[in-house]
This record gives structure tokens, sequence and C-alpha cells, in this order.
């Protein structure tokens, strides 16, 4: 990311998109961006960056800030976790921001955990007992859809997996990726109420020019996505093989069968995978003849 000194003034006719600035969403946040074109460049002190290739400012917030300043029209637009979107929305009377598309970053699961000596029987192990969690209203949520009542659900901002040692509370109800922070203090999964991954959101009242801007960018985001597994690959192959060779690699489109000077017998396929393409494919490529197989990363796809 480039540094730039100051932050320009606000201007009303620019799109505001508020990300987070820094943390599990911000890196992947700022590569999708990039990929779309969009070089975000910021100052360490600075909240606020000018988008040189398009009229879009970019604003530099904690993460749980998002869905407020987008439902409430102060960002037209904000990319945030389902789990922090979802909170929100339960906690929300009035309008809230619309989901414009999911972005496939930042996956994890919101789960309750209890200690790995409990044997957990199912939902109504956690009547009369106290959940420490950061999402109240999603914990509220699972446990009034389960029937279980008499439950104290106790606040706390980061660092729960500490709070059934201190006997703070007897389970937790926060984020799980890999499962390693849960390993590390004892506890283990009972439930996962909530899978998350990142979202584009927008504010549900934005004038025509912004939303059609809005939309702009979300398209770019969806090529940008499409691209980032897609490969293109190209080889040569006995002609009898090209029935066979479809069914291997793993896309969509029809590929392109060019002729090879000097032979009848031999061709050269070009095909757009939009799947990972894995070596074993390749292996079994060469068993049905192909060779000189060359797969090319893809910068940009429009379909
Ligand atoms: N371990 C993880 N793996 C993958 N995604 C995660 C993980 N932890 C959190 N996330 C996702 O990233 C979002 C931001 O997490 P982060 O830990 O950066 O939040 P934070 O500490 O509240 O940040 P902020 O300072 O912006 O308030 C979470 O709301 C969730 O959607
Ligand atoms: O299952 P794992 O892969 O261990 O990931 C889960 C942990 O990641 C998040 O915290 P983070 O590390 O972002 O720290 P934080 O409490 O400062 O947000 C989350 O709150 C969990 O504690
Ligand atoms: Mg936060």
């Amino acid at each position: 990311m480039m540094m730039d000194d100051t932050s320009p003034p606000i201007d009303e006719t620019r799109i505001r998109l508020a990300v987070q600035k820094k943390g599990r969403l911000a890196d992947s946040t700022f590569e999708l961006l990039a990929q779309c074109g969009l070089k975000v460049r910021f100052g360490k002190s600075q909240l606020f960056a000018r988008i040189r290739e398009l009229p879009i400012d970019v604003l530099l917030v904690r993460d749980d800030d998002i869905p407020e300043l987008v439902a409430s029209g102060a960002a037209d637009a904000g990319i945030v976790g389902a789990n922090v979107y979802s909170e929100d929305q339960l906690d929300r009377a009035d309008r809230s921001a619309a989901v414009i598309k999911e972005l496939g970053f930042s996956r994890c699961r919101l789960c309750i955990a209890v200690e790995t000596g409990v044997a957990y029987p199912g939902p109504s192990y956690f009547r009369g007992k106290r959940i420490a969690t950061s999402y109240p209203h999603l914990t509220a949520d699972w446990l009034r859809k389960k029937g279980v009542e008499d439950v104290e659900i106790v606040m706390m901002h980061g660092a729960h997996e500490i709070a059934p040692r201190l006997g703070h509370a007897h389970a937790i109800c926060d984020i799980v990726q890999t499962g390693t922070t849960l390993d590390q203090n004892g506890l283990k999964v009972a439930e996962t109420i909530f899978s998350s991954q990142a979202l584009l959101i927008a504010r549900p009242d934005a004038p025509q020019e912004k939303s059609a801007l809005i939309d702009d960018l979300a398209a770019r985001m969806a090529a940008a996505m499409a691209s980032r597994d897609a490969k293109y690959v190209m080889m040569n192959a006995p002609r009898s093989a090209i029935a066979d060779i479809r069914k291997v690699l793993p896309g969509k489109d029809a590929p392109t069968i060019l002729a090879l000077a000097g032979s009848e017998e031999m061709v050269a396929i070009h095909v757009v995978c939009k799947e990972e393409v894995l070596w074993d494919q390749l292996e079994e490529l060469k068993g049905l003849g192909a060779s000189a197989i060359l797969v090319l990363d893809i910068d940009k796809m429009l379909s």
C-alpha cells in the first residue's frame, strides 16, 4: 500500500465505502479492491483514503461500526463479516443495510464452546447457565429457536476463551476458524450457530447514480472472484482424446481446438477452467496422451 500524507475533503458526489482499517478482514479487503483495479493508499493515522481510478472514497474504521455507518447512510457501502452484520440486524428496529454480495473470504463459524470435560447433551445444557460472548443477539436468537430459556448472556469484547476457566461463564459463543484457540484453552465446540464470510453491503436508500456505482463495484468484485481460482490450460493432445480430456478438466466452457501444423492426428486444446486445477488431473491428462501442458493464471475474467 502506498502512503499519502493528508486526507482529502469529503466529496458528496463520490461513493463512501467503509472497510476495516486493520484486522482479520483488512488484508483480504484491500487485496480484493486491488484485484478490482482500485488501489487504496493511506498513512498510519489516516481514516479516509481517495481511490483515484473511480469516484470512491474509502473510510478506514473498526469493523463493528460498519453496519451502522451503512444503515444510517453515513457510508454508501461497506465490507464486513456476516457475523457482525447479522448481529447488528437483530439489534436494529429501523432499516438496515442490504447485502449486495457474498465475498468468499474471512470464512469462519460462530460457535458455542464448552470445557472439553463436559459431556454435552444438547441445547438444554445451557438452561440456567452463563454464556460469554460479543454476539448477544445471535446467541439469544439461537437459544430462542432451540426453545432454551433462563440463560444469562455475559458481554465480553475479546479473549472469551478465558471466561470458563475463571468461572466467569459456563460456555462461550465466539468465532472459530481452525479451532486452535479453543484447543489451547481446554474448550470444544458444542454447537455451530452461524457460518460467516465477508459481505459487501449497501445503504438501503442510495440515490440512483450511487446505486449504479455500487453495482459496478459489485460486478468488478464478481469478476475478480471468478478469476481467483480460474486457470487457462493449454496442451497438445491426440484428436481422439478430446472427449476424455473434457471430462478431466473442471472447466464449464467448451475448449478451443486448434489444428497443429503438419499433424492430422494431434491438436492444440485451450480451455478456461473455473475451478482449481489439481496435479492429479494433470497426470490424468498425460495418461490420455496430452503433452506440453501449460496452466496459466488469469488476471481478469468477465463472463
Ligand atoms: N480466526 C478467524 N478466521 C477468519 N475470519 C475471522 C477470524 N476471526 C474473525 N474473523 C472475521 O473477521 C472479522 C474481523 O475480525 P477481527 O478479529 O479483525 O475483529 P476486531 O478485533 O473486532 O477488529 P476491529 O479492530 O476492526 O474492531 C470478524 O468479525 C469475522 O467476520
Ligand atoms: O479457531 P482459530 O483459528 O483459533 O480462530 C479463532 C480466534 O480468532 C479470533 O480472534 P483473533 O485471533 O482475531 O483475536 P482477537 O480476540 O484480538 O480478535 C476469534 O475471536 C478467536 O479467538
Ligand atoms: Mg471489532
